[in-house]
């Protein structure tokens, strides 16, 4: 019942080129608070799950639950509206609009979600900087911060909405060893202490081996 995620029997096939197999029978969960890592070579099919996984592809076979809601087989507007409301996405590049500021691009998804007004998402905002100690950021043109700092603004854009839900795609992948220990502290402090859960795409067996759980796939199966 603590399930935040659950994959049941998901397969995934390309018909283009030629007719592949690519996601074979994929079965998991992830609970409340649960840190989890997914990894495996290249090609074995990992971003074909995420966007699976993230609502973005609904093109596949079996079922998808999120918070215990049945979402496969929701409507477009529904899956855009769940999608902003319930999960938060962390990217390799951060997508920051360049010519906003950090605050402003901070409270785009909760103006996009449309359920507060423009004051209330300003505080949010400013509270989810704090949280990551870049508050004193929020007036500077996003340009104009270092790597280290856009992924951790993009890290507080990905909790404005008080996701369920943080999703990763090698999000450490572009940084330096000391902005990739940053971030995991981050996403380690944000199941432990805020019961978030988080599921991340790495090749970074040292930031994997040290998350609750690996998700090991080879060929489009888990295997462990
Ligand atoms: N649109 C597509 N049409 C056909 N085949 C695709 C398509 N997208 C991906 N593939 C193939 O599906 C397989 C899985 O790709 P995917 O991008 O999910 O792998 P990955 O594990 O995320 O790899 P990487 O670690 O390199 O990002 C690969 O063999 C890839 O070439």
């Amino acid at each position: 019942m603590n399930n935040v995620l659950e994959a049941r029997h998901i397969n995934k096939y390309f018909k283009k080129p030629t007719l592949y197999h690519v996601l074979k029978d994929i079965n998991f969960e992830i609970k409340k608070g649960e840190f989890v890592s997914i990894m495996g070579k290249s090609g074995c099919g990992k971003s074909t799950l995420l966007y699976i996984l993230s609502t973005m592809d609904t093109d596949y076979e079996g079922e998808l639950l999120l918070n215990n809601e049945l979402i496969t087989g929701q409507d477009r507007d529904y899956l855009s509206h769940i999608r902003n409301k319930h999960i938060g996405f962390v990217f390799q590049f951060h997508y920051l609009l360049s010519e906003f500021s950090v605050l402003e691009n901070v409270m785009l998804p909760a103006k996009k979600l449309a359920e507060k007004s423009e004051q209330e998402i300003k505080q949010d905002a400013i509270e989810k900087l704090k949280m990551l100690n870049i508050e004193h950021l929020a007036n500077k043109r996003a340009s104009n911060v270092s790597g280290g700092e856009k992924q951790r603004i993009a890290i507080a854009r990905a909790l404005i909405n008080n996701p369920s839900i943080i999703m990763g795609d090698e999000p450490t992948g572009n940084l330096d060893s000391y902005n990739s220990e940053n971030v995991f502290n981050i996403f380690k402090q944000l199941s432990a202490d805020h019961n978030l859960s988080l599921l991340v795409v790495t090749h970074d067996e040292d930031f994997a081996k040290r998350t609750n759980r690996i998700i090991t796939m080879e060929d489009g199966r888990i295997i462990s």
